[in-house]
């Protein structure tokens, strides 16, 4: 590892430095996840075992320092061919169909689950909350401190409001991003929901279009931008007709996403099988900030 020295210094004379948590990436070649190997190397607390990546991917087979520089202290090369045993904990930044594959058969070997991936499905939500019948799983559709908090005070922000204002959520991110409305936007959405008891399987609406498009007070509006670099915007806005309230989360780089993941990975390898959220890793799972 690469700050081993350090972490020994750390732990000091006669202390035995604690044993890394071994972990596994999966989508290891993209964004997140080269930022994933890259904090990881860094990290003593952290032993990468496997860079999961697709088969046919470009990146198979590839020593991980090809997919981030900062990991070419690591002794790990990218590969198509699955898990052996040796991780405690996969952490997943990939697709949702390459995410329920690999969660599937980390659950089999007993692997503990920190998934990053967003556009699931509900079948899909369903396959991992069996999973934690077997194995720790935390699902987050943001890794931020700051997002977790958004959607904390959002709610607290929609209960004192009460009804009365119409509430849009805003969210942009970059030309490359798949699915949409973003998993954030959506979890920002289901607390706001969940505040002002409503449904967002009923009062969410995606866009507007159209002659007769007028919002109804009970609906959350939710608009989706894709441009250039952005790493991640959200806005929740709260109006009536004499105040505004907007509150905004922006990331400004991707390596929040990927050391909240690092961060809730070590948390989960201590965990019994079940279900846990970020809100267990930053907050104890208390019910307000
Ligand atoms: N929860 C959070 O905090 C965040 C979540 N996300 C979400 O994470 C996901 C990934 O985002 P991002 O890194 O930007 O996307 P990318 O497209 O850059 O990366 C996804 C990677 O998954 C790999 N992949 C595809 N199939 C498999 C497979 N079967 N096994 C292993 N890897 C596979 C792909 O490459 P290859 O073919 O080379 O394997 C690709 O590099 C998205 O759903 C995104 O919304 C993003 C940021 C933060
Ligand atoms: O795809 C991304 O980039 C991001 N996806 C997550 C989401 O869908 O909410 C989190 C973050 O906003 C970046």
């Amino acid at each position: 590892m690469a700050d081993s020295g350090a972490a020994a210094a750390k732990s000091g004379a006669g202390e035995p430095a604690p044993t890394p948590v071994a972990i596994a990436i999966s989508g290891a070649s993209g964004r997140v996840g080269r930022r994933l190997l890259a904090l990881s190397a860094a990290d003593s607390g952290l032993r990468v075992t496997h860079a999961l990546v697709s088969r046919g991917s470009s990146s198979d087979g590839e020593p991980v320092g090809k997919l981030a520089p900062e990991a070419s202290s690591l002794d790990v090369r990218a590969t198509s061919r699955g898990l052996g045993s040796g991780p405690t904990v996969l952490v997943d930044f990939s697709t949702p169909a390459a995410c329920v594959e690999q969660a599937t058969a980390a659950a089999e070997l007993g692997i503990g689950l920190v998934i990053g991936t967003t556009g699931l499905t509900d079948a899909d939500m369903g396959v991992l909350r069996k999973l934690s019948d077997k194995v720790p799983v935390l699902v987050a559709h943001n890794f931020s401190l700051g997002v977790n908090l958004l959607c904390r005070i959002a709610g607290e922000v929609a209960t004192a409001l009460g009804e009365g204002f119409d509430i849009e959520v805003v969210e942009a991110h970059h030309n490359r991003k798949v699915d949409a409305p973003s998993g954030t936007a959506l979890g920002l959405a289901r607390a706001i929901a969940g505040a002002l008891d409503r449904d967002v399987a009923k009062d969410l609406r995606c866009g507007r279009e159209g002659p007769s498009c007028k919002r109804t007070p009970r609906e959350i509006g939710m608009h989706s931008l894709r441009m250039g670099s952005v790493v991640g915007d959200h806005t929740a806005h709260f109006s009536s007709d004499f105040e505004r309230i907007e509150l905004t989360h922006r990331a400004q780089s991707r390596d929040v996403f990927a050391a909240g993941a690092l961060r809730a990975a070590k948390w989960l390898a201590r965990r019994e099988a079940g279900w846990y959220t970020m809100d267990d890793v930053l907050f104890g799972g208390r019910a307000s900030v």
